[in-house]
């Protein structure tokens, strides 16, 4: 059994690299940003501005695509919002069910940037007797017992838990056992999957407190370039502070994807792994 995160090894069986794959979603949006503006070829550097890396890591991304552009000339596109597309496995349809359909469930049924993506909604299911039947974005909401059932007929391979904490492990363990390979959750807690199930999860409250950690620094406080050594006082979560976790040091070195410091850590998340943050 492992614990909730993306269970794919880092490098991919046909060869990209998770990192590379982890940005593929960031250059597609800037892509189809241009494509939308009718716009025919892009240079790498005006690309990476759009998406926000590194233009250097940007070829070497795309070259793992077989896609090395034209000196002089740039990027195609449409070429490459088919490339990328096909990669990331979005030149197909995926039926996706979302469990739990209160204030954040309904706002993803309502989200029109799923379909758009190629993510159908093909159910909402909640426990509530109350909400049976009643339309959501359009959709009858299903009851919970009838969750295998509607996995099984809908071909469903994604699952979205929007449940309270104290539900998403049970929820995830019937979507998996009814055939769930992929789960993103919202719920705020660790999944415990087998082997064989990624799953991504999205915490905008970590974000946040991300944010709070930079602001109280940009408030003024002179941080010392090595900062004393840290406190004996027990983590946020009850737990005492690990040996190897040092304090983050007020000047990290230079981020070889040639984003700031500070924001490439920011993209970690509490377990080392890119946070899952939903496309704006
Ligand atoms: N990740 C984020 O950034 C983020 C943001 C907001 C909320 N959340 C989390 O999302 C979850 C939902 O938040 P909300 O505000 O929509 O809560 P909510 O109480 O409005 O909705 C929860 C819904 O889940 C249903 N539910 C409960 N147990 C269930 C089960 N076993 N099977 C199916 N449905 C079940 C309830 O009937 C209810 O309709 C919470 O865990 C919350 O902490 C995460």
């Amino acid at each position: 059994m492992a614990t909730g995160r993306t269970h794919r090894p880092a490098t991919r069986s046909r060869g990209i690299p998770e990192a590379t794959v982890a940005r593929l979603p960031l250059y597609l949006r800037a892509l189809t940003g241009l494509s939308e503006r009718s716009v025919p070829t892009v240079s790498s550097e005006e690309l990476a501005a759009a998406a926000g890396v590194n233009s250097a890591k940007l070829r070497k991304d795309f070259s793992y695509l077989g896609s090395y552009g034209t000196r002089g000339v740039g990027y195609d596109v449409e070429y490459l919002v088919y490339q990328i597309s096909r990669e990331l496995g979005l030149t197909q349809d995926w039926p996706v069910v979302i469990v739990g359909i209160g204030n954040l469930g309904a706002a993803l049924a309502n989200y029109g940037g799923f379909a758009s993506r190629g993510f159908r909604v093909a159910a909402l299911i909640d426990a509530d007797p109350a909400m049976a039947g009643r339309p959501v974005a359009g959709i009858p909401v299903r009851h919970s017992d009838q969750l295998e059932e509607i996995v099984r007929d809908n071909g469903v391979s994604i699952g979205v838990i929007a449940t309270p904490a104290g539900a998403a492990q049970q929820v995830c363990d019937r979507l998996v056992a009814a055939g769930i390979t992929s789960i993103l959750n919202f719920a705020p807690t660790v999944l415990t999957v087998p082997d064989g199930v990624d799953v991504r999860k999205v915490d905008l409250s970590i974000e946040l407190q991300i944010l709070a950690f930079h602001e109280q620094r940009k408030a003024g406080e002179d941080v010392p370039d090595v900062p004393p050594p840290p406190p004996t006082t027990v983590a946020q979560d009850g737990a005492a502070p690990a040996d190897d976790e040092a304090p983050a040091p007020a000047q990290a070195p230079a981020a070889d994807d040639g984003q700031a410091p500070a924001a490439r850590r920011d993209r970690k998340g509490p377990d080392d792994e890119l946070p899952a943050v939903m496309p704006a």
